[in-house]
């Protein structure tokens, strides 16, 4: 008989079986080492391994899931902790050395050690180094500040730097709650349904919710869930989107006219916009990649929007001027949710940090700020410009606004917290902009500026 995820999420113990171990541990160390040794992306391995793992029960996938994520948010320290634990962890293979890596990720995150020795496969002059890592951990906390950081927020230096000159002294506390796991959260999709009635029907679906504390249309969702087969989602009455996410599309305030999302990737906050217009007006949603815009157009037909123009544009040079054209001075809101480093979303893509470089920081800026120059010019006198990245940093937030502002004098910066209302504009901090990460807010990093052009 097939039991509906209903009941099965009443009652998760009779339907939860014993993990096989030896499975998850074969899954874990191909995905991960896709992820450390091949450079691929950790979602795309993840899916790739479990795609070819049919055989695998849903409790056995998640713990895939989410040994490899953990260790991949832990790497750093816990290359640190075997580098000391065991003598000869630089000699070992790599699949020995993976092993072990998976084993020390788990005691970190709390499973008992002698749990840990017994499942994880290990050779036994391996398995002597789990009872050794408390002291390399006593070794790491002696290390000076400066050596520690990095090493304990499994950080590479130049972010661990830059972290620790804008957080100062809240700097451990910000990358402790970027190594969180993420919540799970939804938008409920306003075209369809309110929060309190889709909370309703995920209920009957036998899912739990809490109300989103900021966004008022977000719930959290109970996280050992697959989303995607529920039928509130197929009928597109929710859209995944963190809260911060909505926050930012808050900011845009899209009246029902000609609006511009002009890096629309696959969507998200082009579907919150477009509700936010009631479907009317002309929702015009631009970008680069043709895959997030195919996403994009099967994303708003399930989700009931009717008022979007999809439209791939060029990188640049006149032919991406031409494009731009017709829409030169014309729209009331223009949103650049512009590409960034993703420092903000280290939640989510643990790995995303081991690739960035100063260099392709340097990169974002200098992209941020040609995007928000090319696409000011959209707006229409009296329109707003809306900027936002899913960062964190200072340079690709405060300072491309900063260098706009000088070059552009006929903008000036309405704060959001105005815009957002009495209730909510008190409790995101001070300052005109929108300045989220989770160690302050629970959400996804997310920085927003609203910039007014001159009648
Ligand atoms: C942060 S993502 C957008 C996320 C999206 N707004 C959402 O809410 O899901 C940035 C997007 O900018 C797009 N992009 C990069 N260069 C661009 C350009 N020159 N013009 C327009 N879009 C561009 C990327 O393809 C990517 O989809």
């Amino acid at each position: 008989m097939r039991v509906s995820p209903a009941e099965r999420a009443k009652n998760p113990e009779r339907y939860e079986r014993p993990v096989r171990e030896d499975l998850v541990l074969q899954a874990c160390l191909e995905a991960y080492g896709s992820v450390r040794h091949e450079g691929r992306l950790s979602d795309r391995a993840l899916d790739f391994v479990l795609r070819h793992k049919k055989n695998l029960y849903s409790n056995e996938r998640r713990a895939v899931a989410e040994r490899v994520y953990g260790l991949l948010r832990r790497q750093r320290t816990v290359d640190f902790l075997l580098s000391r634990a065991h003598t000869r962890f630089d000699a070992l293979d790599k699949t020995r050395q993976d092993v072990l890596r998976l084993a020390t990720s788990r005691v970190l995150y709390g499973e008992p050690l002698d749990v840990v020795a017994r499942t994880s496969a290990l050779a036994p002059a391996d398995a002597a180094a789990l009872g050794a890592l408390p002291e390399a951990a006593a070794a790491l906390e002696a290390l000076p500040e400066r050596e520690r950081f990095p090493i304990a927020a499994s950080l590479p230096d130049f972010l661990a730097d830059l972290f620790r000159k804008q957080f100062g002294r809240d700097a451990a506390r910000a990358a402790e709650a970027m190594n969180e796991r993420a919540t799970l959260t939804a938008r409920a999709n306003l075209l369809k349904t309110d929060r309190d009635t889709l909370a309703k029907r995920l209920k009957a679906e036998g899912v739990d919710t809490t109300p989103t504390p900021l966004s008022p249309m977000g719930l959290h969702l109970e996280s050992r869930l697959n989303v995607f087969s529920l039928e509130s989602f197929r009928d597109g009455f929710l859209e995944l989107q963190d809260e911060g996410s909505q926050l930012l599309g808050m900011l845009v305030d899209a009246p029902p006219t000609r609006v511009v999302d002009a890096c629309a990737g696959a969507g998200g906050k082009t579907l919150q916009l477009a509700a936010q217009m009631k479907n009317r007006g002309d929702l015009h949603a631009l970008d680069v990649d043709e895959r997030r815009m195919e996403d994009l157009k099967k994303r708003a037909r399930r989700a009931g929007v009717h008022n979007v123009r999809a439209q791939l544009i060029p990188h640049e040079g006149p032919e991406a001027d031409a494009a731009l054209e017709p829409l030169k001075g014309k729209a009331d809101r223009v949103l650049v949710d512009a590409p960034c480093s993703g420092t903000g979303t280290f939640r989510r893509k643990p790995d995303a940090r081991y690739r960035l470089t100063p260099e392709d920081l340097e990169m974002h800026v200098g992209r941020q700020k040609a995007l928000l120059a090319r696409f000011a010019m959209l707006v229409k006198p009296g329109g707003r410009l809306i900027y936002g990245t899913c960062s964190v940093l200072h340079a690709e937030n405060e300072g491309v606004i900063e260098d706009f502002l000088s070059k552009h004098p006929d903008f000036t910066v309405r704060p959001v917290a105005e815009l957002l209302g009495p209730e909510l504009g008190p409790k995101l901090g001070p300052g005109p902009y929108l300045r989220l990460a989770p160690h302050t807010h629970g959400t996804d990093g997310f920085f927003g500026a609203v910039l007014v052009r001159a009648k």
